[in-house]
C-alpha cells in the first residue's frame, strides 16, 4: 500500500512534522504545518476544556453535602464526584487524543450500533451513523466536551471509536481518513494520514505504531490505546456475557488486552459493574505493581487487583507443603471428597421433635421430619442455607399446629423464639449440624475414617496418608495452614456458602493455575463472566495447565473460545528465534507467534567470572535508554546484587515499580509478565536446575527483553538452547 505520513490534503503532500520523525525538518509542506497546528490548537481547546469539566466537578464536590438531602446520599454523591475527579484528570505526559476520524458525507457508514454506552449514566456521544457523513472526531483518552456539550474529544471507548481500530481498505466502516498523532511528551509533533478511500493503508508498518512499539521500556506497563491493533480490539470490545480465552505467546499483548477489556466493560457497563465488580487475577506481587497504574491511567480507579493467594483470605497461610502434597491438594479429585465430607454430615432424623409452648406441647413426628430433610438435601442449596431452610421448615409445621390450635396466626417473635428453641437446634445439630470450612477440613486432616469415608474410590491408601501428613494442630485455629489447605478451606467455604461473585474477572498467567484454583474463581464468577489471558508454553507451576479446555471446564466456562494472539510486541524477532529453540522441549501445542520487532540484539556468551561478566554488561547497558533487568536463579540473586552494589551499580528489586534506578535483580520465578529493555539472564543452566518446570521457566525469562538479550554462562547451555 502506499505510504501515508501525509497532510489530510491529499497522498501526495508527503508530510514530515515533528521531532519524533527522523525527517523532520526537511520538505515540510505548508499544507502539512497548516495542518498541525490546527491538530494542536484542537488539542489546546480540548486541555482547556477537560480543566473546565474537572473544575466544575471539585466545584460540586465541595459544596456536594449541602445540595444532598440526606447523610446517605451525601455520602453516595461525594464518592461519585471524588471518583469523577480523579476521572478528569489530565495528564501532562499523555496525549488526550491520539487519533482523528473523518467519514464520508456521501456514504455515511458508522458503526453498527448508534452511539453512547449501552446504560445510562455514561458520557453522551453524538448520534446514529447517519449524523456522522463528513464529520470529523478525535478519539482519545476521555470523552472531552465543549461548554454546550458538543464532543471535541471521544472516548476510545464509545461505539464510533472502534472505527478507529477496525476500519481497512477492504472494510473502511465509512471512514475516509484515519489520521494517528505523534507525541513527544504532552507535544503533538507530527501525523500520519491513511487515505482509506484512496486504497492506502499502513497497517503495522504505521511509522507512529513502530515508535511506539520500540519506545524504550521504563517505570511500570503503559496503556495501549492508541495503538490497539484490529485482532487486540476484537477481544477488548467482547460483549459483557461472553467468556474468552487468550492463547498468546509471549508479548503478544495478552495483559494489554485484558486490561482494556476491563477498562471497556466498565464504560460500557458502569453501573452494572460498579455494583458487582471487577477483578484482575495476577501471578504475584511484582506482576500487581507492575500493571497497578494502567487502569487508573485510563480513568478505572475501581478494579480490584488480587493474585489468587491474596483471594483466599479465610486462613492466613503459616506453612508450606512438601512438593506431593501440595499437587494433590490442588488435584480437583478433592472438589469431590470435599463435597462428600460435607454432604455426609447430613444424618438421617431419628426421633421425633417435642418443642414445649407456654400451655401447648408440639410434636413433629420421624415422617415429615424425614421428608423435611430429604426435600432440603434434594434442592442441592449451599451446606448452610439448607439448615437453615430445614429450621424454616419445623417451624412451618409447628406454626401450622399452633395455627389449628389456636385461633390465630402466631406473629414473628414466636416464630423466631420456636426457631431457636432448644429442641429444634439440638434436631438440627443432630441432622444437619453447623459447620465452618476449616472446621471441616480439620476434621478430615485429623479423623481417618471420615477422610477414608469422604475419599472412599477416589483416593488411594496412600494418597489418603499424604493429605493427612504434616503436623496439624489440635483446632482449626491452632493449625498452621498451607498455600493449598487455603484453596480447599476455600472450597469447603464454597459449599457451605455461596460467595458473592463479581461482574467480570480477569485472569492473567491463567496457564500456572490448579484445577482447585480455577475452581475458586469459578465461585466468584459464576455469573459473571471471564477473561482468561495465558500461554501454556509459560506453565511453570507443576499443575500447569496442558489443554485449555479443561481450564475453561474447571472455570465453569466450558464453551468459551480460545482465541490465539500471535503478533509479537515486546520481544524482537532475533530473540524470540533464540527462546522458540525451546518451545520442541515444553510439550505444549500452541500456534508459533511473530515479532514485530525487527530492531533487536542477541549477544550468547561464555564467561569465566559470572558476577564480573554481569556488572560489566549492565554497565554496558547502562548507555542505552530504557530498563535493564537482570534475571538469575533465584539463590544467585542475592550475590548479584550485592556485585552490583559493590561496584556502585544501584539496583532495585522488582515489586519497586517507581524506583529510580534503572537497574532490576530479579529471580527467576518473580519475573513472570514482566519486561525489561535490556535483559540480562545469568545461567540458564542453573534457572532450569532449579526447578522441575524449568525448561519453561527459562522460556519465560529470556522473552522478557524488550530490545536486547544477553546471556552469560559459565555451564554448558541446557540442550534445546545450545543446538540450533
Ligand atoms: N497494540 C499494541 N501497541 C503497542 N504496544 C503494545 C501493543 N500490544 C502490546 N504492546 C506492548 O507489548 C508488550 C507486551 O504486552 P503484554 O505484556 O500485554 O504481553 P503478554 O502477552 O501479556 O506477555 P507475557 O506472556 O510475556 O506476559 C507491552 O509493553 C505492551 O505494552
Amino acid at each position: 500500500m502506499p505510504a501515508a505520513d501525509v497532510a489530510a490534503t491529499g497522498p501526495a503532500d508527503h508530510l514530515a512534522t515533528g521531532r519524533d520523525h527522523p525527517a523532520a525538518g526537511r520538505d515540510q509542506p505548508a499544507a502539512g504545518q497548516r495542518h498541525l497546528a490546527a491538530e494542536q490548537a484542537h488539542l489546546a481547546r480540548s486541555r482547556a476544556a477537560l480543566r473546565r469539566m474537572r473544575e466544575r466537578a471539585e466545584a460540586l464536590y465541595a459544596t456536594g453535602d449541602r445540595v444532598a438531602g440526606d447523610a446517605y446520599t451525601a455520602e453516595q454523591l461525594g464518592r461519585h464526584l471524588s471518583r469523577r475527579v480523579t476521572e478528569l484528570a489530565d495528564r501532562p505526559d499523555a496525549p488526550l487524543f491520539f487519533g482523528r476520524l473523518t467519514l464520508d458525507p456521501a456514504e455515511p457508514g458508522g458503526p453498527a450500533e448508534p452511539g453512547g454506552p449501552a446504560e445510562p449514566g455514561g458520557p453522551a456521544e453524538p448520534g446514529g451513523p447517519a449524523e456522522h457523513g463528513g464529520q470529523v472526531y478525535h478519539v482519545g483518552r476521555r470523552h472531552v466536551a465543549d461548554e454546550r456539550g458538543e464532543p471535541l474529544v471521544l472516548d476510545w471507548r464509545a461505539p464510533l471509536s472502534r472505527l478507529f481500530y477496525r476500519a481497512s481498505v477492504r472494510d473502511r466502516q465509512g471512514v475516509v481518513v484515519r489520521r494517528r498523532f505523534g507525541f513527544n511528551g504532552g507535544e503533538l509533533t507530527s501525523f500520519e494520514d491513511e487515505h482509506l478511500a484512496l486504497g492506502e493503508e499502513l497497517g503495522t508498518a504505521s511509522r507512529i505504531l513502530t515508535a511506539e512499539i520500540e519506545r524504550p521500556r521504563v517505570g511500570p506497563m503503559r496503556d495501549i490505546v492508541a495503538t490497539i491493533q484490529p485482532e487486540q480490539d476484537e477481544l477488548v470490545r467482547a460483549d459483557l456475557a461472553v467468556s474468552i480465552c487468550v492463547q498468546g505467546a509471549p508479548g503478544t499483548g495478552k495483559t494489554a488486552v485484558g486490561l482494556h477489556r476491563a477498562a471497556y466493560l466498565l464504560y460500557l457497563h458502569r453501573e452494572r459493574l460498579r455494583r458487582t465488580g471487577v477483578l484482575v487475577v495476577g501471578p504475584n506481587r511484582a506482576f500487581l505493581a507492575y500493571i497497578a497504574a494502567v487502569l487508573p491511567a485510563l480513568g478505572e480507579v475501581e478494579v480490584a487487583q488480587a493474585t489468587v493467594e491474596g483471594l483466599l483470605t479465610r486462613v492466613p497461610v503459616r506453612a508450606v507443603d512438601a512438593p506431593a502434597v501440595a499437587a494433590l491438594k490442588h488435584d480437583v479429585r478433592l472438589a469431590e471428597v470435599l463435597r462428600r465430607a460435607v454432604d455426609g454430615h447430613i444424618a438421617e432424623p431419628t426421633e421425633p421433635v417435642m418443642v414445649s409452648d407456654g400451655s401447648f406441647r408440639w410434636r413433629i413426628g420421624l415422617d415429615p421430619l424425614h421428608r423435611i430433610v430429604e426435600e432440603t438435601r434434594r434442592e442441592g442449596l449451599p451446606y448452610a442455607t439448607g439448615r437453615e431452610r430445614v429450621r424454616a421448615r419445623v417451624v412451618g409445621l409447628l406454626q401450622r399446629q399452633a395455627e389449628a390450635r389456636r385461633a390465630e396466626s402466631p406473629g414473628d417473635a414466636w416464630l423466631r423464639r420456636m426457631g431457636r428453641a432448644t429442641p429444634v437446634t439440638a434436631f438440627l445439630d443432630a441432622v444437619w449440624p453447623a459447620l465452618t470450612a476449616e472446621g471441616l477440613w480439620h476434621l478430615l486432616r485429623t479423623d481417618p475414617a471420615v477422610l477414608a469415608s469422604a475419599a472412599d474410590g477416589l483416593l488411594s491408601p496412600d494418597e489418603q496418608e499424604l493429605l493427612r501428613s504434616g503436623r496439624v494442630g489440635r483446632t482449626p485455629k491452632a493449625t498452621r495452614w498451607s498455600a493449598a489447605d487455603a484453596v480447599l478451606i476455600d472450597e469447603v467455604a464454597g459449599l457451605l456458602e455461596r460467595p458473592a461473585g463479581f461482574g467480570h474477572v480477569v485472569v492473567d498467567e491463567a496457564q500456572d493455575l490448579s484445577p482447585m484454583q480455577c475452581r475458586a474463581i469459578a465461585r466468584r464468577s459464576e455469573h459473571g463472566s471471564v477473561t482468561l489471558l495465558g500461554d501454556l508454553a509459560q506453565g511453570t507451576a507443576p499443575w500447569a495447565a496442558a489443554d485449555w479446555r479443561e481450564s475453561l471446564a474447571h472455570l465453569g466456562k466450558p464453551d468459551a473460545a480460545v482465541v490465539p494472539l500471535t503478533v509479537g510486541f515486546r520481544v524482537p524477532a532475533v530473540v524470540v528465534e533464540f527462546a522458540n529453540r525451546l518451545l520442541p522441549a515444553l510439550a505444549v501445542d500452541v500456534p508459533p507467534a511473530e515479532s514485530l520487532r525487527r530492531d533487536g540484539a542477541l549477544d550468547v556468551r561464555t564467561v569465566t567470572d559470572l558476577p564480573g561478566a554481569t556488572v560489566a554488561e549492565v554497565r554496558a547497558a547502562l548507555g542505552h535508554d530504557g530498563s535493564v533487568g537482570v534475571i538469575a536463579a533465584d539463590d544467585a540473586v542475592a550475590g548479584l546484587r550485592a556485585a552490583l552494589t559493590d561496584a556502585g551499580v544501584a539496583t532495585s528489586t522488582a515489586d519497586d515499580v517507581e524506583a529510580a534506578e534503572r537497574v532490576t535483580v530479579v529471580a527467576a520465578t518473580d519475573v513472570k509478565g514482566l519486561e525489561y529493555d535490556h535483559v540480562v539472564v545469568v545461567e540458564p543452566a542453573a534457572i532450569v536446575a532449579a526447578e522441575p518446570r524449568g525448561l519453561h521457566r527459562l522460556y519465560v525469562v529470556l522473552t522478557r527483553a524488550v530490545s536486547r538479550l544477553t546471556v552469560l554462562h559459565t555451564a554448558p547451555l541446557p540442550t534445546p538452547l545450545a543446538g540450533g
